[in-house]
């Protein structure tokens, strides 16, 4: 138990012991809400899914089930990803390769992730990752200051970040220009995405046209316009941020550790040579995976849990105590006390996972002949959450990360550059700090 300053009474309980993970999130979730202060830190997502609780919470995610199962939705969000992949993701590397110039992976894997969740966000492709153009993208890092300002929030009393933004000074100032940022490319984005799905087939049904993910709301009378946006804002927090701070840590690991390169490759043979991995445009030697023959690869799937494991894209999560409590650990907690889980802490604790906690062993997923996923319960790997928040877009984000998981390992060899410094950065969500300066090679 950690106390705030004298004055305030703040009592903060931190925990990362998977009993206590259980109780909050799953036996006793009612008690542990993520509470007002949390809404109010994330106010640019207000009344969107990542900042409510109790009832309205279950109605949101039952919707939100319906939409992410939705099966033409599900195969446009396939599409788009290997569309990406073709289009802009590999010609990219095969010009990097044959340069043989650095490059932040960080950036691309960013410019990659942004375009695949907005086009079935908006049925409009941003074109941040295109193979002549890399656009500047200051609604990214309009998005990043908001997960960079929301940490600077947790960190001090309301009533300071709340003065602050009254006045108009320091990181609240900097905030209030990111969000307009931010609202500006919804309202650009929104203005294509009425003319893309205007410019259908004169003789095609409305119920023809592929649905995105807007579709489900726009007519949504319980849906006003600022609700909108910022479950616009969700949806395109939890599809980029947390792909997109996954990603660089995957590849960063695999690079340190060569032989589960040539694991994922072993495991990606057979689906090269019985030809269902199909040619990328105009260069027949280089392959793109499909989502239905990835999906059942499970050294791949090892190797990207290890590395959430170490580095969750969500790396603290909040709580509020409702009542009096007693945890598991014999701790207590009073009404009122916040509740903070590291789940950066808990994927590196021997207790956890052994003596090996520290290091990136894929091979601890799977079972002895590694032929299957072993079950891990989800309060002792949190990445995706537990209990009642877990997420709701864990496949899809599976599916998205071994397209483009398998595509750049089988087609390349990526060496990260050496005399950089790779840590992570200051904020809600754990990116790189400085970015991965690689090198590519076609293999
Ligand atoms: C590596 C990828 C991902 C990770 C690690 C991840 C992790 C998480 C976590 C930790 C939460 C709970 C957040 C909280 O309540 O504090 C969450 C919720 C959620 N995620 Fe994901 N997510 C990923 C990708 C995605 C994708 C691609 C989508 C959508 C296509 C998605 C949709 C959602 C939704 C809708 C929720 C809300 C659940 C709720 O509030 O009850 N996620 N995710």
């Amino acid at each position: 138990m950690a106390h705030g300053p004298a004055v305030t009474g703040m009592r903060f309980f931190l925990t990362c012991d998977p009993g206590n993970v259980r109780h909050i999130f799953s036996s006793n979730y009612t008690n542990y809400p993520k509470g007002t202060v949390f809404a109010e830190i994330f106010d640019v997502l207000a009344g969107s899914f990542f900042t409510i609780d109790g009832e309205p919470i279950r109605r949101m995610r039952a919707k939100i089930h319906g939409i992410l199962s939705n099966p033409r939705l599900l195969a446009t969000m396939a599409s788009c990803c290997l569309h990406k992949l073709r289009q802009g993701l590999l010609p990219f590397l095969i010009r990097m390769a044959t340069t043989g110039a650095p490059f932040d992976l960080q950036d691309v894997i960013t410019r990659f992730v942004f375009d695949i969740t907005s086009m079935p966000l908006f049925s409009v492709d941003p074109g941040f990752l295109s193979p002549d153009d890399m656009p500047a993208m200051h609604v990214v890092d309009a998005m990043d200051t908001v997960m960079e300002v929301a940490l600077f929030r947790h960190t001090v009393l309301a009533s300071c970040w709340k003065a602050m933004r009254w006045l108009k000074v320091g990181s609240e100032r900097k905030l209030a220009a990111e969000q307009a940022v931010l609202y500006g490319f919804i309202a650009e984005m929104m203005e294509a995405r009425k003319a893309t799905r205007n410019s259908g087939d004169a003789g095609e049904q409305k119920d023809q046209v592929a649905p995105d993910i807007l579709s489900f709301y726009v007519d949504d009378p319980d849906y006003n316009e600022h609700l909108l946006r910022s479950t616009i804002v969700n949806y395109l927090v939890a599809g980029r941020d947390t792909i997109d701070s996954t990603l660089p840590w995957f590849f960063y690991n695999v690079a340190m550790n060569p032989h589960v390169v040539s694991g994922i490759r072993e495991e990606l043979a057979p689906i090269v040579a019985s030809g269902k991995a199909s040619p990328t445009n105009g260069d027949d030697t280089t392959v793109i995976f499909h989502a239905e023959d990835t999906k059942p690869l499970v050294y791949l799937q090892a190797a990207l849990f290890e590395s959430l494991r170490l580095y969750p894209p969500g790396p603290i999560e909040r709580k509020t105590v409702v009542s009096d409590d007693v945890m598991p650990s014999g701790d207590e907690v009073r009404a009122g006390d916040i509740v903070l889980i590291s789940l950066y802490a808990m994927g590196r604790m021997e207790g956890v996972w052994g003596k090996d906690c520290r290091e990136y062993r894929p091979e601890r997923w799977l079972s002895d002949d590694g032929r299957k996923l072993c079950y891990v319960p989800s309060h002792k790997f949190l990445a995706f959450n537990s209990g009642s928040r877990m997420c709701l877009g864990k496949d899809i984000a599976i599916m998205q990360m071994k397209t483009f998981a398998a595509s750049v390992v089988w087609n390349f060899d990526v060496e990260v550059l050496e005399g950089q410094t790779v840590e992570p950065k200051l904020s809600c969500i754990l990116q790189m700090k400085n970015g991965l300066m690689v090198k590519v090679k076609k293999r």
